[in-house]
Formats: structure tokens, sequence, C-alpha cells
């Protein structure tokens, strides 16, 4: 039987659900595992090159026969800690923003909230010199603070519409077995379980809170309200010109 490709995303708020599939050995022979930044594995869905994946929502217009696959997503309710835009002026002033080449949903979340909540148009820039930038991941890790502006794009999108977020969601471009579903689910599951370990296997950093954030900001069930969240924010991102 040839192997089910799953592309997990590379950054550290996916490392409980890595260590869970690398503790259940048996179910990792089952599998192709890629470790890729969220636009690749958005690709590789997308170009039917991974079956599975922790999919960055926004790219689930662009794969026509999605399956959400799990009740596990990178989630959270209000501030996230590692999706920004960063700005040397206040959001109402920008007349210019860069966007993060690895992202694909809080590209388009800052967008949503640009457009709907702030209600500016900023040009979307690649320069540099840009007055203000998004910036996702690990890469954002002990930067709060460094900014004349900073604002969590998952606390933004919660005052604007009282509701959390999913960032990326399991899912398949095709139709995957129940029992293999069942079990991967398992192993998820086993992983957000044992995140105090996970935790104390990262190397330390002073100016960033691990478990905090691996335990309080990524906020990782998908629940009806992130999935409401999800619905409506898929219809603002079709909306976007
Ligand atoms: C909260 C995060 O969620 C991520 C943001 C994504 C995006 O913007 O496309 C995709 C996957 C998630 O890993 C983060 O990585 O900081």
């Amino acid at each position: 039987m040839s192997k089910i490709r799953i592309s997990a995303v590379s950054y550290t708020n996916t490392k409980p659900f890595v260590y869970g599939l690398l503790k259940h050995p048996e179910f990792l022979e089952k599998i192709d595992l890629s470790l890729d930044i969220p636009a690749e594995c958005a690709q590789k869905l997308i170009d039917d090159k991974a079956d599975i994946g922790l999919v960055p929502v926004a790219a689930l217009l662009k794969i026509p026969d999605y399956h959400i696959i799990s009740d596990y997503c990178i989630g959270a309710v209000g501030p996230v800690n590692s999706v920004f835009i960063f700005s040397s002026k206040p959001i109402e002033d920008i007349q210019t923003i860069r966007l993060d080449k690895q992202s694909r949903t809080s590209n388009n979340l800052a967008r949503v909230l640009l457009k709907n909540y702030w209600k500016k148009h900023p040009a979307i820039v690649e320069t540099a010199e840009a007055d203000a930038f998004v910036e996702i991941g690990d890469r954002t890790f002990g930067k709060k603070g460094s900014y004349a502006y900073e604002y969590d794009l998952a606390e933004e999108w919660m005052k604007f519409t009282g509701l959390p977020f999913a960032f990326a969601v399991w899912a398949s471009n095709k139709p995957v077995s129940n029992s293999f579903v069942t079990e991967f689910n398992e192993v998820l599951k086993f992983g957000l379980n044992h995140r105090k370990e996970v935790i104390a296997e990262l190397p330390k950093r002073n100016d960033f809170d691990l478990d905090d954030y691996l335990m309080s900001r990524i906020d990782y069930d998908l629940t009806a309200e992130k999935r409401e969240a999800l619905n409506r924010f898929l219809t603002m991102v079709k909306e976007l010109d």
C-alpha cells in the first residue's frame, strides 16, 4: 500500500502534533511526513503532492474536494502572539503594507480586517520600506515591543467578530478512510496531551514564553465557534478584490 503523504507546518505551534506522530512508529510507517512552511503546505495540497495537510484555511478555497478531517487545528481565542501587523504608524495612517511570503491565511486576515474592520485600503507592496508588514510564526518570537505599533491579528479578529479564529486545519484533498482518520486523530490527541514534554524539549528562550504560547495562546480545538469563524472568514476572503 502506498504511504499517505502528510504535510505539516514546520513552526513551533505544530510540534505537539509532530510529537504525537513520532511517538507512534507503527502509524508513522503508514505515512510520508514532510514539514513545510504554510505556503508550501497549501501548495502541496493544491497540486496533489500531499494527501493531507495542516492547511492554511485561506487555501481551502483552492482545493476543490477538501475534507476537514480533524477537530484539531491551529487556532486562537483572542491574542495568538505569533501573527502580527508590525507598523511604524497607527493602522489608520498606513499607506503601504508588505505581506508575509510564508503565509496564506494571515495575509488574507490582514486584508479582511483592513477592508472590513479598519476600513483602510493601503497599497500592498513588496518593498522593505513599507509602513507596516505582516509577520507570522516563530520569526515573530521575541519581537513584541520592538515596533511603534503592533496588532495581534487573532485579537483584532475577535474585536471585530466576537469569535475565535482558526488559522490552519487538518484537511485532505480527497476522501480518506474512516479508520485512518480515527487513528490519525488519536495520534494528534496524544501529542496535545503531552505538550509539557514538548515544551521541555524546546530550547529555552528568555524573550518569549513558550509555555504560555503552546498551553494557552494556541488553541487547538476546532470548536463550533471556530468553524463559524472559518465560514465567515472565507466568505470575506472571496469578497476581496
Ligand atoms: C498562528 C499561526 O498560524 C499559522 C498561520 C498560517 C498562515 O498565515 O497561513 C498558517 C498556518 C499556521 O501555522 C502561526 O504560525 O503563527
